[in-house]
């Protein structure tokens, strides 16, 4: 019996021994192509063809750039699945994967970054709310405090604002009661109250004008592109802190930068940006921000474990025919 195809896009970097096991009941290809122009036409060769599985890592776009309707209509027609090693998914384009013939089945990898991201974002939270950023930065230049606004500010008793409750969400609210804070969300819809434990949902426009911290927990996706911009920012109370573990373009750089130097948000914590590896220098310079480079997930144990689950679904796919955690607009498909 022939063996199934599957086509690696990325590094294998952790769970060897799980991939070592799949590739003896599998044949694995790897593209040669380095561009994107080079991979487009590698797809249209027919080197790639009878593949019916991808893994592929957000470091593959360096090679293949993001899957969009262009890419989607170029992969061999045997692929059937795709495997994306992460959350966020926001590289591909999930509705022209839809509508292929038969459908392009899409997974992410849910719940095994929760823990990674929640404590980014709580370390944010709290560098931003007591200017840490420009504490650790003016220490290494030999000045000091010199570059402190001033005086820091307590997470206790403050109230936490979460758009987009999902996973991560509700990791950040647990580990955010340690430190005395309450929470309110919003998501489209509300949770059950289990699985909200305890935080109470409100409307959008309640959500920034109560939250003392905002912190920005949602996909990006056409409808929540810049979500959050000016109208949203003036919404908010003056002083406002924002964190932000989702991706850049839930927020409006340009207007964020303004919003800093007005005073009407206070100060931000940022892992992502709005075009990664590329940071605004108005956030460079204002002294009330603490920025990290996209390291949410960069962790031994949750780089692993979301190997494992990416691996997972590959193999799934290959042994069932369905994927274990397929993106939510497939859910139907
Ligand atoms: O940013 C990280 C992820 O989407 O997993």
């Amino acid at each position: 019996m022939t063996k199934p195809k599957i086509l690696l896009l990325g590094e294998i970097e952790h769970a060897h021994a799980s991939w070592q096991a799949l590739s003896t009941t599998t044949e694995i290809l790897t593209p040669t192509s380095t561009t994107r122009p080079a991979f487009l036409a590698e797809c249209r060769s027919g080197r790639l063809d009878g593949v019916t599985a991808a893994y592929r890592t957000f470091a593959s776009a360096s090679i293949t750039g993001p899957w969009d309707a262009e890419l989607v209509a170029a992969l061999p027609a045997s692929l059937r699945f795709c495997a994306h090693n992460g959350a966020g998914y926001d590289q591909i384009d999930v509705a022209a994967c839809s509508a292929r013939e038969p459908p392009l089945r899409v997974s992410n990898v849910p719940t095994a970054v929760d823990d990674a991201t929640a404590d980014t974002a709580v370390f944010l939270m709290l560098g931003a709310l007591r200017g840490f950023g420009a504490g650790m930065a003016g220490l290494r230049e030999g000045a000091w405090r010199a570059g402190v606004a001033g005086l820091g500010r307590d997470p206790q008793g403050k109230t936490l604002g979460i758009l987009g409750m999902g996973g991560i969400g509700r990791n950040m609210m647990r580990k955010c009661e340690a430190f005395g804070m309450r929470t309110v969300y919003h998501n489209r819809r509300r949770l059950e109250a289990e699985a909200a434990g305890g935080a109470e949902w409100v409307g959008f426009e309640e959500l920034l004008a109560r939250a003392d911290v905002l912190s920005l927990n949602l996909p990006l996706n056409k409808n929540t592109r810049h979500i959050i911009s000016t109208p949203e920012f003036a919404k908010m109370k003056r002083g406002v802190v924002i964190v932000n573990t989702a991706r850049g373009a839930v927020m409006d750089e340009d207007a964020l930068v303004k919003a800093l130097e007005s005073g009407q948000v206070g100060s931000v914590g940022l892992d992502v940006f709005e075009e990664e590896p590329k940071v605004h220098p108005g956030l460079l310079k204002n002294p009330n921000t603490m920025l990290i480079p996209h390291m949410g997930t960069y962790t031994v144990e949750t780089m692993e474990k979301m190997e494992e689950w990416c691996i997972g679904n590959v193999k799934s796919a290959i042994e069932t025919g369905k994927l274990v955690s397929p993106v939510p607009e497939q859910a139907d498909l």
